[in-house]
């Protein structure tokens, strides 16, 4: 008879998690670092009562809001290059239900995370209980259903021992880098409370092992072969190269090979943006030197991205009739993209040996200082931008007249633009320095202008793009790198949308500073909206009265117990991050921006709905010109 242990389910998940290992070249350690939890009727008998009872090396921390603390496990997760998660509990109902964006988000970023959302009774005997719904065709319906198209494992648990199966499909998923992604296990209220003989051949250690897959001879001669006979090549970093770690052997394949790079939002911070052959980012809210770069490529090389219409700028980024592409991917999914030649393997491992088979190649690029050179003078621009009452013409052309802009300046009471505040700060935050950042105007900014020095500084979580997870993923990316000063950047709309997860990072003592971008709007939705002809309508914050709302948002963080600043120009800014610098306690930095002062676009396009039919001509217009665009876009 096989040895066993008698623990409620909620105990044995606990056990269970804390003999979880990873080993990735070599090194092994705890694969699950903690648990946010926020505890209702549904989880704090069960789960909640065996973290109580021994949590192990566990750290347990509470969060503020369901989807906050999700954010902060998945942000965590990415910053650790997901070698390292969290687990998140909730409470059933609408705890659970405050998961379904942040799965999301981990979903489309390919991000390891542990949902564990309680589920309605097993025995149905109290039915329907407090925050159970009743479906007249099923009773087997509950909310956590609703994480099903979210996840990329999920399961519902109704007896103690499918806990076991069902564990070891989630960290089969969690820990294969072709895979990974939120992994949720619904587990009955009643059943985490409930015992059962586990046998502890269960709770030994384990050991995932992350290999580096390499690629097949077939895959390497195809690969040859194409890089040999391209004159142009190009190489796309995405993601899959920064969690990849392959940093080395990119700057070695450019270098010898004379190929430049540009950079995805999940790639950026792979390559230093000063390296010589690093043409920044490509697509919609791309460089111009890495969009004609694209453009004029005859082979993309695509290593680990997923090629989202940012990157590909709705397909039209690349010249399609001429071009080939070489996807180096762990993904079969991915590889597969734009027609491309596979290479179903490690990023770092086929880069290393696809370099030692094209010796004496060399492409034939002959812009590649010139457009570096071109771009770096567009920056200068951008950062020194100044307002002027008379006769302004923002980066966003057009869309606002001089006597609106003046109202927001009068308003707001500043003068500053944002590309001039978001490059000052670049120079003014330390080179280690992490900064985190999601949705709004800003990412498009960062990945033209933000230049990092140091790997995996950049975290961009711009496959959801899931306004609220700025300040949370700072918190997470805090708490994988404690030693680093992390700063959040957010816009107001952002701000306010969520960011509950600032108190928990105050209250567990975890510095994050919080800069924000108030420009009293969702400003690239506005831009957005009037590129295509309508009006300014819906995304400007004013009042019922019509009045630009003011919100000193500092007074908010300040009641939380954060050191703020309010600054409205390049020298206010300077000095109040070297003060936060030296603060033991969060900030936050709320900085005053013109609208429409963000970076515009660089020789690209965002394929975006826009109405057949309006009675307003601009609006026609926008249509036709989508049109015209799309007929020259690839359509698959
Ligand atoms: C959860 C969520 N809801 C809606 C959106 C759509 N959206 C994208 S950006 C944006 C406005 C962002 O405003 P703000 O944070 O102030 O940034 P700004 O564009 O003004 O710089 C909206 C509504 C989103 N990305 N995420
Ligand atoms: O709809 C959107 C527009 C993008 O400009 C923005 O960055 C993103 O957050 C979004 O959701
Ligand atoms: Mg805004």
């Amino acid at each position: 008879m096989a040895e066993t242990i008698r623990l409620t389910t909620g105990q044995a998940l606990v056990k269970f998690l804390n003999n979880q290992f990873i080993s990735v070249d070599g090194k092994e350690a705890h694969f699950v670092e903690g648990i946010f939890n926020i505890f209702g009727h549904g989880n704090v008998l069960g789960i909640g009562q065996a973290l109580e009872q021994d949590a192990g090396h566990l750290k347990v921390i509470q969060g503020k809001n369901e989807q906050g603390m999700a954010h902060a496990a998945i942000a965590y997760s990415k910053q650790m290059l997901r070698k390292k998660i969290y687990a998140v509990t909730t409470s059933v109902g609408p705890g659970a239900a405050n998961l379904v964006a942040a799965a999301g988000t981990a979903l489309a970023n390919n991000i390891p995370v542990l949902l564990l959302p309680a589920d309605t009774f097993a025995t149905r005997q109290p039915d329907p209980v407090l925050q159970q719904f009743e479906q007249e065709y099923s009773a087997a319906i509950t909310t956590n259903d609703a994480l099903k198209p979210v996840s990329r494992y999920w399961d519902r648990v109704v007896r103690p021992e499918q806990l076991m199966s069902s564990l070891l499909r989630a960290f089969e998923v969690m820990t294969d880098p072709a895979k990974a992604g939120p992994a949720t296990i619904c587990i009955a209220q009643d059943v985490e409370g409930e015992a059962y003989d586990y046998p502890t051949s269960f709770f030994e250690k384990r050991v995932h092992y992350v290999d580096r897959y390499e690629p097949t001879s077939r895959e390497l001669n195809q690969a040859v072969q194409l890089i040999r006979k391209s004159r142009k090549p190009l190489i796309i970093i995405g993601g899959g190269a920064k969690y990849s770690e392959a940093r080395e052997e990119l700057v070695a394949f450019s270098e010898t090979y004379r190929i430049p790079m540009v950079e995805t939002q999940a790639g950026k911070s792979t390559v230093e943006s000063n390296h010589p052959f690093n043409l920044g980012g490509v697509g919609v809210t791309g460089t111009k030197p890495a969009n004609l770069a694209a453009k004029e490529a005859d082979l993309v090389i695509g290593v680990g991205t997923r090629y989202t219409d940012f990157t590909s700028s709705s397909k039209t980024a690349f010249s399609f009739n001429n071009a080939s592409f070489l996807n180096i991917n762990i993904s079969r999914m991915h590889a597969y993209k734009m027609d491309a030649v596979q290479v179903v393997a490690d990023a770092r491992v086929t880069l290393s040996i696809l370099f030692g088979e094209l010796t004496g190649y060399r492409s034939k690029h002959i812009s590649i200082d010139s457009w570096k050179h071109e771009w770096l003078q567009e920056r200068e621009r951008l950062s020194s931008i100044s307002f002027d009452r008379e006769v302004f013409k923002p980066e966003i052309e057009g869309q606002f007249s001089q006597q609106l802009l003046n109202e927001y300046a009068d308003t707001l009471d500043t003068e500053f633009p944002q590309t001039t505040a978001l490059t000052a700060l670049n120079k003014a935050l330390s080179k280690d320095a992490v900064i985190v950042c999601a949705a709004g105007s800003l990412p498009g900014d960062l990945q033209r202008l933000w230049d990092t020095e140091t790997p995996n500084t950049y975290h961009l979580e711009y496959g959801y793009s899931c306004m609220g997870y700025e300040i949370a993923g700072g918190f997470g990316a805090k708490l994988a790198e404690p030693e680093k000063e992390v700063y959040s950047l957010v816009g107001d709309g952002s701000f306010l949308m969520m960011h509950s997860e600032f108190v928990t990072a105050i209250q567990y003592g975890y510095k994050l500073n919080v800069v924000l971008f108030d420009n009293a709007g969702f400003g690239c939705i506005s831009n957005l909206q009037m590129d295509h002809g309508s009006g300014s309508h819906g995304c400007e914050f004013r009042t019922h009265r019509g009045d630009i709302m003011n919100i000193d948002y500092a007074k908010i963080a300040e009641a939380y117990g954060a050191k703020v600043y309010r600054v409205s120009s390049v020298e206010h800014l300077q000095k109040a991050v070297e003060d936060a610098k030296c603060q033991e306690v969060s900030t936050l930095i709320e900085i005053k921006v013109l609208p429409k002062t963000m970076t515009d676009g660089y020789e690209s396009w965002w394929n975006v709905g826009v109405a057949e039919t309006s009675n307003v001509t601009a609006v026609q217009r926008a249509h036709q010109k989508h049109q015209t665009k799309l007929y020259a876009a690839k359509l698959y």
